[in-house]
């Protein structure tokens, strides 16, 4: 099957007054339909001026953007418009129409299509329904809370009827609760309407809650792409890990002493509960051992981590680890 975003030789290039930016060098890759993409970066790193080539609101000085197949570089200004149509896109600070209320905003697209009021009103309360935001419908983004204005923007771009959704840090003003409340919401449109995702974010939790494949950029460059699993596992390139890590330096200077032993019933949780912790705690732990025991008759997994040497993250560590009921007990540096 035919990618659903295919990106090859993608660069783009600002000539300013200090001279040429290289913002997108040489950059390919491919979105599958149904996908939920994540392109990560630090900041300046390019992501806002690649998703911005991906419907072509920026145009790129060379290479081509195909979506489902078209070259959307090769089309005229009337062709573009109709495929941009199936692109919707959600922002950092929402962009809602501030004059307007909820219900209104949703009816936007649908009124610019040319669907009737009442049809376009009748649906605009079905989307908001979907984002769960139906009581909300006659309030004004003013009277919305981050949250919610995300999920008017989020209704909007269905009532597009789109077939991707760029989301452009579309977190990164929210709290991590409602975070978390917002990504579980494009999950579900991802899953409900088969919507392709392209998520573009500077936070790794972002990318470990809601990607499956992630690709990172660094200063305009793709150096890195894999599933969320590989990267966590597995960050080749340096700024991989400076991602999934805070830094290499602390990598460096982990000198940590205090010793656990981790048990638990499955060899298999070992993975996931190893790269929430690191991600949680934004600090590596050492595995000095780890393996399964048969004990009577049922499979023990047993770990033993060397904690980071500041004293307050290894208790929050430990204190995780219990929450999620592994056994945890503190042993002695001569273990082994
Ligand atoms: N219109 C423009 N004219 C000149 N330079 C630009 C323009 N847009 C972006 N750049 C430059 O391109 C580079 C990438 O910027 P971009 O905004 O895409 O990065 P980003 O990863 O989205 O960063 P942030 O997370 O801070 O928004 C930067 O060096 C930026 O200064």
């Amino acid at each position: 099957m035919e990618p659903m975003i295919q990106v090859e030789n993608l660069c783009k290039r600002f000539n300013t007054k200090g001279g040429t930016v290289e913002a997108a060098k040489n950059i390919s890759f491919s979105i599958e339909k149904g996908e939920i993409f994540g392109i990560i970066g630090l900041s300046g790193a390019g992501k806002s001026t690649l998703v911005r080539c991906l419907n072509l609101l920026e145009r790129p000085t060379s290479g081509t953007v195909r979506v489902n197949g078209k070259n959307l570089t090769e089309l005229s200004e009337k062709e573009l418009r109709k495929e941009r149509q199936k692109i919707g896109m959600i922002f950092q600070h929402f962009n809602l129409l501030m004059q307007r209320t909820a219900l209104d905003n949703v009816c936007f697209p649908m009124e610019i299509a040319g669907i009737k009021k009442a049809e376009a009103r009748k649906k605009a309360l079905e989307y908001l329904k979907i984002v769960g935001l139906e009581e909300k419908a006659l309030s004004y983004p003013s009277q919305l809370s981050g949250g919610q204005k995300q999920r008017v923007a989020i209704a909007r771009v269905l009532a597009s009827d789109p077939q991707i959704l760029l989301c452009d840090e579309a977190t990164s003003a929210l709290d991590p609760q409602t975070t978390k409340a917002i990504l579980e919401l494009i999950k579900e449109i991802n899953r409900d309407y088969e919507i392709t995702v392209v998520v573009i974010t500077h936070e790794m939790s972002v990318v470990q809650e809601i990607c499956d494949k992630v690709a990172v950029l660094e200063r305009g460059a793709l150096v890195e792409t894999g599933t969320v699993e590989e990267l966590f596992r597995n960050p080749k390139t340096d700024e991989a890990k400076k991602l999934v890590f805070s830094g290499r330096t602390q990598i460096q200077e982990m000198k940590g002493k205090r010793l656990v032993r981790v048990t638990f019933q499955e060899k298999s949780s070992f993975e996931p509960v190893i790269a929430n912790l690191v991600l949680t705690y934004r600090t590596p732990v050492n595995i000095l051992y780890a393996d399964t025991k048969n004990i009577n008759g049922q499979a023990q997994g047993e770990m033993i981590l060397q904690l980071p040497e500041i004293e307050e993250v290894a208790n929050k560590m430990i204190q995780y680890l219990r929450d999620i009921n592994m056994g945890v007990e503190e042993v002695s540096s001569d273990v082994g």
